[in-house]
C-alpha cells in the first residue's frame, strides 16, 4: 500500500489490492457515501498515511531555547490545547475524521468528533481502531447528530478548539459561536476554484486534469476546479476531448471495480444539483453532455441518486453555475485570451480554496500560481493532496490548515518559560 499516491480522491492505478480491515473500511465508506470503491480505497490509504505521519511527528514536537543576558534564558514549550471538537462533512467521512484527529492527538489533545448525520458510520470504526491501538478511553470520542449537536459542542465552555469542515454558511455560524468563549477555530469550507488551461499545455494531461478537477466523488469535492478557463485557440479541441471522455465515465454500482462514478449523497442534493443545470440553461449555458438524472441498468439500483456528469459551454462569469458552489458533477467551461485577463476573472470570487494551471511555460506557471488568490495551486495536475502538504483556504474558503507540519500549530499552544539565573532587581528600594 506504500505505493499509493496521496490524493483528495486520486484513483491511483499504483494501488496494490487491499485486504482485511482497510478493504472493509473502504466498502463501508462506499455504503456511507456512495462514491466508487476505487476512490474509497484511496481515501482509506490517505487516512492511515495521516495517522502514521502525525504519529511520527508527535515525538519531534519541540520548543526553542533563547539565551538572555547574565546567563538567564527562556525556553518555549509546545503544549496541548485541551479538548478539540472536530465537525465533518459527508464527502470524505473517514478521511476528514483522520485529518483532524491525527494531528489533534499527536499534540496531546483529546477530540470529540461529530460526523455528518448523512455519513455516520466510519468515524465509529476509527474510534474502534484507536481503541485497538491502545488509545485510552475518552481520548477520541464520536458523538452523532446534526446542527443541534454541533451547536452544543461549539458552545461548550470546556472545548478549547473547533476544527470544522463544511459549507461557508455553517462555517460562519461556527466562528460566531466559538467567539463567545474565544475558542480557536480552523475552517475548511467550500470553493469555486478556477482551472486555467493555456494553449501551450500538454492537452492530454489538461483534459485528464479537468476530469480530476470535476468528477471525483460525483463532483462533491470542496477544492474542485469547476470554473474551467480555456485559451480560445484550443477551445474546440479541448471541448471535443473533454466531452468524449466525460460521456465515457462509467456510472453505476459503486462497489464494482469498473465503476468510476457512484451516487450523490441524497435525493435532495441530487435535485439541487440538477436545479443548477436547469438554471444554467435558462441563463444561456449550453449542455454539451450529461446533467440529467441517470438510471443504471441494474434493477437494484433503480431509485438511486445517480446523475450523468455534465459539461457546460457558453458560460459567462456572471452565471449562477460559474459563481456558486454546485458540489456535483458539473463543469463550466469558458474561453479566455490573455494571462492578465484570466487571472482577474479567476480571482473575482469570494472563495479561495484551490486553483490550477496547465501550461508548458515554467515561468508562466509559477507567475500564475503566485497571482492566484487561493490556498493551493496545482501546476499541471489537479486534486493531489498528500499528507505532507498543507491544505486549506484563502478568503471565505476558510483559514487554518490541515496536513503538513504546519497543522501542529493549529492544535497546540506555545508556553514561554523565563528562567532567571541571577538575583532579582531591588527595583523598589525597600
Ligand atoms: N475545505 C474543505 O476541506 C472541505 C472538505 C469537504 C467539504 N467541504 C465543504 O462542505 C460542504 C458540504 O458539506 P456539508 O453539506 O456536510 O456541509 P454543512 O455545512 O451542511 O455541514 C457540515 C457539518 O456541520 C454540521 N452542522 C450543520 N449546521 C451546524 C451548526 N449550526 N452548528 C454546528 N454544526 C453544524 C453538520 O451536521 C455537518 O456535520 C461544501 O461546501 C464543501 O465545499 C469543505
Ligand atoms: C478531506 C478531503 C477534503 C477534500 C474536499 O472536499
Amino acid at each position: 500500500l506504500k505505493a499509493a499516491k496521496g490524493g483528495v480522491g486520486f484513483p491511483s492505478s499504483s494501488l496494490l489490492p487491499m485486504t482485511g480491515t482497510n478493504y472493509n473500511i473502504a466498502k463501508l465508506e462506499v455504503i456511507n457515501n456512495g462514491k466508487s470503491i476505487t476512490e474509497a480505497r484511496v481515501d482509506i490509504d490517505v487516512s492511515w498515511q495521516s495517522l502514521e505521519y502525525y504519529a511520527g511527528i508527535a515525538g519531534t514536537l519541540a520548543g526553542q531555547h533563547i539565551q538572555l543576558p547574565g546567563g538567564s534564558f527562556a525556553y518555549t514549550r509546545r503544549e496541548a490545547l485541551g479538548v478539540c471538537v472536530g465537525i465533518g462533512a459527508w464527502n470524505y467521512p473517514f478521511q476528514i475524521a483522520c485529518w483532524k484527529s491525527a494531528p489533534a492527538l499527536a499534540c496531546g489533545n483529546a477530540m470529540v468528533f461529530k460526523p455528518s448525520p448523512f455519513t455516520a458510520v466510519t468515524a465509529v470504526i476509527l474510534a474502534e481502531i484507536y481503541k485497538e491501538a491502545g488509545v485510552p478511553d475518552g481520548l477520541f470520542n464520536v458523538v452523532q447528530g446534526g446542527a443541534e449537536t454541533g451547536t452544543l459542542l461549539c458552545n461548550h465552555p470546556g472545548v478549547a478548539k473547533v476544527s470544522f469542515t463544511g459549507s461557508v454558511p455553517t462555517g460562519k455560524k461556527i466562528m460566531e459561536m466559538s467567539a463567545k468563549t474565544v475558542k480557536q477555530v480552523t475552517l475548511e469550507l467550500g470553493g469555486k476554484s478556477p482551472l486555467i488551461i493555456f494553449k501551450d499545455c500538454e492537452l492530454e494531461n489538461a483534459v485528464r486534469g479537468a476530469l480530476m478537477a470535476n468528477f471525483l466523488t460525483q463532483g462533491e469535492v470542496c477544492c474542485n476546479g469547476t470554473r474551467v478557463y480555456v485559451q480560445r485557440e484550443i477551445m474546440p479541441v479541448f471541448l471535443e476531448e473533454v466531452v468524449k471522455r466525460t460521456k465515457a465515465i462509467s456510472i453505476g454500482d459503486p462497489l464494482l471495480e469498473d465503476t468510476r462514478m457512484g451516487a450523490l449523497i441524497t435525493r435532495q442534493h441530487l435535485d439541487k444539483v440538477l436545479g443548477f443545470v436547469s438554471q444554467a440553461k435558462k441563463e444561456g449555458a449550453k449542455v454539451l453532455c450529461g446533467g440529467e438524472a441517470f438510471t443504471p441498468i441494474e434493477p437494484k439500483l433503480k431509485g438511486g441518486y445517480y446523475m450523468s456528469p455534465c459539461v457546460l459551454d457558453n458560460c459567462t462569469d456572471d452565471m449562477t453555475c460559474v459563481k456558486e458552489e454546485i458540489f456535483g458533477p458539473v463543469m463550466s467551461v469558458m474561453p479566455f485570451d490573455t494571462e492578465e485577463e484570466v487571472l482577474k476573472r479567476a480571482n473575482n470570487t469570494t472563495f479561495g480554496l484551490a486553483s490550477g494551471v496547465f501550461t508548458r511555460d515554467i515561468s508562466r506557471a509559477h507567475r500564475v500560481a503566485e497571482n492566484l488568490q487561493a490556498g493551493t495551486c496545482f501546476i499541471n495536475n489537479y486534486n493531489i493532496s498528500p499528507v505532507e502538504v498543507p491544505f486549506g483556504g484563502y478568503k471565505q474558503s476558510g483559514f487554518g490548515r490541515e496536513n503538513g507540519q504546519v497543522t501542529i500549530e493549529y492544535y497546540s499552544q506555545l508556553k514561554t518559560v523565563v528562567v532567571e539565573m541571577g538575583a532579582v532587581d531591588d527595583y523598589f528600594n525597600c
